[in-house]
């Protein structure tokens, strides 16, 4: 497969990790462009990455055989409807916006001719190269621009296809946000540590690395989560003290719960910010 010539179109916090993957997996800085409004952040990507940048969205995606979609989603409407007349036909479409349809960005693309689209849903570890994307393809995007679209979620991380685009809601709640949740029972693991009498700065330290440590096992071992836990839990220890205090907690409810108000606040954008008519 040739190099594809990208564009992003936004370059903050995801563009610049993806940017960033990319060059580290070797692609060459003259096959990736950006546009930002934002003189700092264009220079900061020059400066790191070695790449042209623009502030015009069209300048940016002349010539580019994949133009990734990286602003905000409150934007994207105005953005993609500037940017319609300056895409050819056969460029990759690809968004890593969060509750934007594909349907919303070929309606706001203009309905002619059909975009070939990539929906994607990436998470800010991608920063450090240890991101989870889901992606789901519409009939127009070929097997080449697929794995084109894979070759650019891969270099940030692990790249899994989904075969319907409304899973894109349940990516963003378990992955897409799950980031948060983790930092979350972080604070709380730090703040209960240091209620039981260790420094803040030792109760950060083990919660962090024991996070990194499980996570590793996780990721590594051949035998599944739950099996890993039972390995840690000794009849009638210390684990098993605090897992029933979760469970009479309602802890796997309230995950779901949690979860599920992901998924729907997922589904509230894409009908709030996308296109009724398409
Ligand atoms: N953060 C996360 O955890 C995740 C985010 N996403 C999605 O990724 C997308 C980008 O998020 P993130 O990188 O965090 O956001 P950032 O705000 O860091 O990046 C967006 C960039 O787009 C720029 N921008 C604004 N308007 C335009 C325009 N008209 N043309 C070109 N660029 C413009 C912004 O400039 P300025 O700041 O000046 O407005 C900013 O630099 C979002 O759609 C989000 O839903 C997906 C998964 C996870
Ligand atoms: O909170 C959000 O809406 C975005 C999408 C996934 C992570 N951050």
């Amino acid at each position: 497969m040739n190099t594809p010539r990208i564009a992003f179109i936004g370059g903050g916090n995801m563009a610049a990790s993806l940017i960033g993957g990319l060059r580290a997996q070797g692609v060459p800085a003259e096959a990736i462009r950006a546009s930002d409004p934002g003189t700092q952040k264009r220079q900061a990507l020059t400066a790191e990455y070695g790449i042209a940048t623009f502030s015009d969205n069209a300048e940016a995606v002349a010539e580019a055989d994949m133009v990734v979609l990286a602003v905000k989603p409150q934007v994207m409407q105005d953005v993609c409807r500037d940017l319609a007349t300056s895409l050819q036909p056969g460029q990759l479409i690809v968004s890593i916006a969060a509750g934007i349809t594909c349907a919303s960005l070929q309606a706001w693309l203009g309905e002619q001719p059909p975009r070939a689209i990539v929906r994607c849903m990436p998470n800010t570890p991608s920063l450090l190269r240890q991101g989870v994307s889901g992606l789901f393809a519409n009939a127009q995007v070929s097997d080449t621009q697929r794995q084109q679209a894979e070759q650019l979620l891969s270099a940030v991380g692990l790249a899994l296809w989904l075969e319907e685009e409304r899973l894109i809601d349940a990516v963003t709640a378990v992955s897409g946000s799950g980031p948060a949740y983790y930092f979350l029972l972080m604070e709380a693991m730090t703040a209960a540590g240091e209620r039981l009498g260790l420094p803040r700065d030792t109760a950060a330290q083990l919660t962090m690395h024991t996070a990194l440590g499980a996570a590793r096992m996780a990721c590594e071992s051949d035998v599944n989560a739950a099996e890993l836990r039972r390995r840690v839990t000794s009849p009638n220890g210390t684990t098993e003290a605090a897992i029933k205090a979760f469970q009479a907690g309602g802890f796997e409810s309230l995950v779901d719960q949690a979860l599920n108000a992901a998924a729907r606040r997922s589904a509230e954008l894409a009908e709030q910010l996308g296109d009724r008519g398409c």
